[in-house]
């Protein structure tokens, strides 16, 4: 028998499985990285089981991995062009459903894959929900060559703007520096605060050495929260106003069944 599922956990993949009713035969989607977007992978693959014809374009490797052994056709973005739909996570989402993302360090490639498609809606446990961003260390995907000119680079960009905080530190990866699926080492800005998003985000994208921030502006479209409880509020930026699904555990072993609409 599985372990029981964490409230956490139970809220994720609520929000996935949700999520997953959007996405219809026939379609090409992206598909997210972290540990929400890989219950949404598994959501998929089982409705692919039952006959959903997709193409997908995952953002990781990681993701690509998991979408292949769950039986998800996999194709590049150079193959797909443009993609109907991207479900994805984020470490926080703000009223306007503006992102900081990449604490899984995909941010680039999520960004590129988000971009390219119709429609973003990402997942998230209530957690991720903030009144400001900034609380949460943004990512910044910097190439190796130069890295620390390129944060001394960054920490001076960011005197005068409506932050609180600047101090950067390379993310590791045990004894050595994180490495990106496309090569690159991370850089995370602790900002505690950040008052104008925008602004932050085409600073730092033009500074040399930088390849992309985690921050996503102007880019979701919906949002899925998940609960520990089972339920799941939708709030569509083109539809407008919340619907809320309600999903009950079903015996012992975590397997979740919709109740209400
Ligand atoms: O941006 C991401 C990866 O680069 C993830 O979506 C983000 O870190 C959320 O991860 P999780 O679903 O595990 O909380």
């Amino acid at each position: 028998m599985p372990a029981p599922l964490s409230p956490i956990d139970k809220a994720k993949y609520v929000a996935a499985r949700r999520a997953s009713e959007f996405v219809e035969s026939g379609m090409k989607i992206g598909l997210g990285t972290g540990s929400t977007a890989a219950w949404l992978v598994r959501c998929l693959g089982e409705r692919v089981a039952g006959g959903l014809r997709i193409r997908a374009v995952p953002t990781s490797s990681r993701t690509a991995s998991l979408a292949r052994e769950v039986g998800i056709e996999v194709i590049s973005l150079d193959e797909a062009k443009w993609l109907d739909l991207t479900i994805d996570g984020a470490d926080e989402v703000d009223g306007n459903l503006n992102l900081i993302k990449g604490g899984g360090g995909a941010h680039l490639q999520e960004k590129i894959v988000a971009t390219a498609s119709d429609r973003m809606v990402v997942i998230a446990d209530a957690g991720k929900q903030v009144e400001t961003l900034g609380a949460f260390p943004l990512p910044i995907e910097v190439v190796p060559f130069g890295w620390q000119t390129t944060q001394l680079l960054v920490e001076e960009a960011l005197i005068g703007l409506d932050v609180l905080g600047r101090t950067t530190a390379l993310r590791m990866s045990g004894d050595a520096p994180f490495v990106t699926d496309e090569g690159n080492h991370i850089l995370d800005l602790q900002l505690g605060r950040i008052g104008n998003a925008r602004q932050l985000s085409l600073v730092l994208n033009q500074i040399p050495g930088v390849v992309e921030n985690g921050l996503f502006i102007d880019i979701c479209d919906a949002l899925v929260v998940g609960h520990g409880d089972g339920r799941v509020l939708v709030r569509d930026l083109a539809e407008g106003g919340v619907s809320e699904t309600r999903y009950a555990l079903e015996g012992e072993d975590n397997i979740f069944t919709e109740i209400a609409e």
